[in-house]
């Protein structure tokens, strides 16, 4: 049948529907037509635009409306596109070619489905016009990333993630007919993947393929694989909407897949005004569903809409005429369109606000019900149209209820603008894409976390030390409920066990302080956050930090509003040189410098060490600026060979505040660590103390005290240790120490020197500690990382996440620690596969 046929010739979309319905089978009829369960919320899309109204705007002085609008840097002839369906084939066998031209010949863009008909680059042969890929995300994600790399490939402008469709809904109409797709019509983009082959019907197909488990990770997958924009498709309410625009989406559209999925959902109509005043202007927001008339263009446009989308009658035209036939019905839509902005006065798209719609007109009240208590029962395809048949009082309850839902839509989320602004900093965020890598592909081996080796810890141990600690308290003339109160109450502020660490800092480290000067911390990270807290007075203070540097103490600073100041670090290490330029450069802008972060053995991200004499001119230079030292060294006790002397055993001006952790030589989960803050404090007012009792009174409002039973197990721990943890760990160092000589022999052996020096790769070799860099010849960003996961089984972490600024775009980290032996060999086979195959030379031994 085409558009020429005899009788009257179609004048509207209703026209075109009506042909088409004649034109195709009964089960294609309703494979279009239908909805999910009982067509509720199908039927409310439709109703929804029956109820609007657009009030006239008279003497406007208008002529002809300019129906033309910008999207995402492109100008469409109209704010309508032509909404994402599977297989236009099933009604012309042009299917997607025959839309693509016809959205070209009108100057409107066209969302190509994931299961379209023809392929992405057959259709982009056909378009002129802007054509956006909708993306159902696989289970199997190297599919939808081959997917959207064709898609751009052959030039689409954009992606839209349909958010609505963990799964297919119930559609009963199919059900019923068992509906199954023709020989004929196939997903001719899956074709190659062998996806889509065996599958009847596009419901069984979505059940056995698509990623039901999708959550907000998505997006940064999506950026991670494809520069494009970024759409979601099925966001119906306020909360999700501003989720979206946190997350950085670059559209929305207002959607409930045309009825065919949640049947319940609010008609997209009702929720366009939430998600347009929930996205506040920050990205397009597009609608579709039921949109079947050009006022219902202008009515979605004064809700709050940039644009539509119009599914079902794109495909009615298509059955009724091919291009033409589409090329029609969108010119019925934009020719409306027209005629609907001039009777109402509206000159423009960005003319077209709130003040055109007329109160909306309610749904009928069911018969016999009081007030506005109950409303029309389901299913009411036969309700009155037009005329508001209900009194004032019910309006005013309509209109109560919706100010209820607003303040309830209002108040289910927090704005993540109004909390502080350190929860929007990526460094924050830096840990959450490794965090979801490492979950998503649990079968990689992972080089990323710096965690302690498993297979040091017993649980049983755990019991002992406790029991040490709690004899040794009797022994030393504790009474039994002086025992019973060290565990159970609140205990002092700096520490229970300030001694023994004063002990273990003496025997150790050769650190000779009085326990009075230690502050026993929830772990390292409260000790940072305590020492940059009580050094920095105000806003002129500035905390220095190598570049790159651990993200612990960058991060407490962000915390804390605390600007950190990069002082370059070289492949070679740290030099005094350049902390001495940087301290004239912030003292030249105005700014105090008032400590200068650093670990000086095995540094984490770099390996390094630094060397005795610069251990010397660092304190020196220490002295003579008035700075202090914020000393981390949390691996030298676990690594092998003698130590360097620590700064703190080697400062004779009480310079550096020392700060140590029990994680790496006792174990993490007790979170115990500590600060050694000897420095004299002297002021106004109240006496002498020292820094460490400044910091006591900052953590009695963190943390209030170390939790008890943690002090009490590494206390026994260091009571079996004799207080000395180092011997304690000669067997942990050896291992550590092994396990870096297995990855450094191991990239010996894949990374032959002619060939490392041929493909530009080069590693450090550090002495002990965790941490190992490389510097390879290719972007080591999360679109790599993502590919190294997927496609090679092995994880590692970016190296710029360890800078202030710009660097380490080329470079990654990898941490031995918690790997076997057996796993690193492995493991740096897959990166040693991963890193030729992205520097190209995957053919190479
Ligand atoms: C036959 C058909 C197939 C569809 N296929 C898809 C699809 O593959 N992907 C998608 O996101 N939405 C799909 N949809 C939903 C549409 O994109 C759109 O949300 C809906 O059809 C709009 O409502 P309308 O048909 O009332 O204009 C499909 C809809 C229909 C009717």
């Amino acid at each position: 049948m085409t558009d020429t046929d005899p009788g009257f010739a179609p004048l509207t979309l209703a026209d075109y529907a009506e042909r088409a319905r004649a034109a195709v089978p009964v089960k294609t009829w309703d494979f279009i037509e239908g909805g999910a369960g009982d067509e509720r919320t199908l039927r409310s899309n439709a109703d929804a635009f029956e109820r609007a109204r657009l009030l006239p705007r008279v003497l406007a002085g208008v002529g002809l409306p300019d129906t033309g609008t910008r999207v995402l840097g492109r100008t469409w002839a109209a704010p309508v596109g032509i909404a994402p369906m599977a297989y236009h084939t099933l009604v012309h066998e042009q299917g997607e070619i025959a839309t693509a031209r016809a959205a070209g010949a009108t100057g409107l863009p066209f969302v190509v489905s994931t299961f379209a008909g023809h392929t992405f680059e057959d259709i982009a042969a056909a378009a002129s016009s802007p054509l956006w890929l909708q993306v159902y995300c696989f289970r199997d994600r190297s599919l939808t990333r081959e997917l959207i790399h064709r898609a751009e490939r052959a030039g689409f402008e954009a992606l839209v993630l349909t958010v609505d469709a963990p799964r297919l809904g119930r559609r009963l109409r199919d059900l019923r007919h068992g509906f199954t797709l023709p020989p004929t019509v196939r997903p001719a983009n899956l074709q190659d993947s062998g996806s889509g082959t065996g599958f009847g019907s596009p419901m069984e197909h979505a059940l056995a393929e698509f990623d039901a488990a999708l959550d907000w990770s998505v997006i940064g997958w999506l950026r991670s694989v494809s520069s494009l924009p970024v759409l979601l498709k099925g966001v119906l309410g306020g909360a999700d909407a501003r989720r979206a625009v946190d997350a950085g989406v670059d559209g929305l559209i207002v959607s409930n897949h045309g009825g065919r999925q949640l049947d319940g959902a609010p008609s997209t109509l009702d929720a366009l005004p939430e998600v347009a005043s929930a996205v506040a202007g920050a990205c397009p927001v597009l609608v579709d569903g039921g949109v079947r008339r050009g006022a219902d263009v202008l009515t979605s446009l004064a809700s709050g809409a940039d644009a539509v989308l119009l599914g079902r009658p794109v495909l009615h035209g298509l059955a009724v005429g091919g291009e033409e036939g589409v090329a029609r019905v969108l010119g019925i839509v934009a020719d409306e369109l027209t005629e609907a902005m001039a009777l109402c006065g509206t000159a423009s798209v960005a003319d077209a606000g709130p003040d055109l719609l007329a109160p909306r007109t309610a749904p009928p009240v069911q018969e016999g019900s009081r007030g506005g208590e109950a409303r029309t029962a389901e299913p009411r395809r036969e309700e009155p149209r037009g005329g508001d048949v209900r009194g004032g009082e019910a309006r005013r309850e309509e209109s109560r209820t919706e100010d209820l839902r607003r303040e309830e839509a209002r108040t289910e989320a927090l704005r993540r603008e109004d909390l502080h602004g350190s929860v929007r900093d990526p460094l924050l965020g830096t840990m959450n894409f490794l965090n979801e890598i490492t979950s998503r592909y649990p079968e990689a081996i992972s080089f990323a976390p710096g965690r302690p080796y498993g297979g040091f810890f017993h649980s049983e141990q755990i019991f002992d030390h406790l029991r040490r600690y709690l004899d040794h308290l009797t022994a030393t003339g504790h009474s039994p409920d002086q025992v019973r109160d060290t565990v159970f109450q609140y205990g002092p502020t700096s520490g229970l066990i300030r001694d023994l660490v004063a002990d273990t800092l003496r025997r150790d480290e050769g650190i000779d302080v009085p326990p009075e000067s230690i502050v026993v911390t929830a772990g390292c990270q409260e000790a940072m956050l305590l020492a940059v807290r009580a050094l920095i007075a105000g806003p002129d203070d500035v905390l220095l930090v190598p570049d790159p540097c651990y993200v612990g103490i960058t991060g407490a600073a962000r915390l804390l509003d605390v600007e950190a100041v990069a002082v370059p670090e070289h492949a070679s290490g740290f030099r005094c040189a350049d902390l001495e330029a940087v301290l004239s450069a912030q003292r030249a802008r105005g700014r105090r410098p008032r400590a200068f972060y650093v670990t000086p053995d095995h540094a984490n991200p770099s390996g390094a060490t630094m060397p005795v004499e610069t251990r010397h001119e660092l304190l020196a230079l220490a002295a003579r600026h008035d700075l202090l030292i914020l000393e981390d060294s949390p691996y030298r006790s676990v690594s092998p060979g003698r130590q360097l002397p620590t700064l703190k055993s080697l400062d004779r001006t009480r310079s550096v505040v020392h700060l140590g952790s029990f994680s790496k030589t006792l174990f993490p989960g007790a979170r115990i660590g500590f600060a050694v803050a000897d420095q004299p404090v002297r002021g106004d007012g109240e006496g002498a103390s020292l820094l460490a009792d400044e910091l006591a009174k900052i953590k009695s409002m963190v943390t209030v005290n170390t939790s008890a039973v943690s002090q009490t197990v590494v206390a026994g721990m260091l009571l079996a240790a004799d207080g000395r943890p180092s011997d304690f760990n000669a067997d942990t160092a050896a291992y550590y120490g092994n396990a870096m000589r297995t990855v450094l022999t191991r990239l010996e052996e894949r990374f032959p020197p002619a060939e490392r020096t041929a493909l530009g790769i080069r590693w450090n070799t550090p002495t002990g500690g965790f941490f190992l860099t490389l510097d390879v010849p290719f972007p080591t960003d999360n679109a790599a990382l993502t590919r190294s996961a997927e496609d090679f089984g092995v994880i590692w972490t970016p190296m710029s996440y360890f800078y202030l600024n710009q660097g380490g775009e080329s470079a990654l980290r990898l941490s031995i620690s918690y790997l076997t032996p057996d796993s690193i060999k492995e493991g740096i086979d897959r990166l040693a596969r991963f890193i030729k195959s992205e520097a190209g030379a995957d053919g190479a031994s």
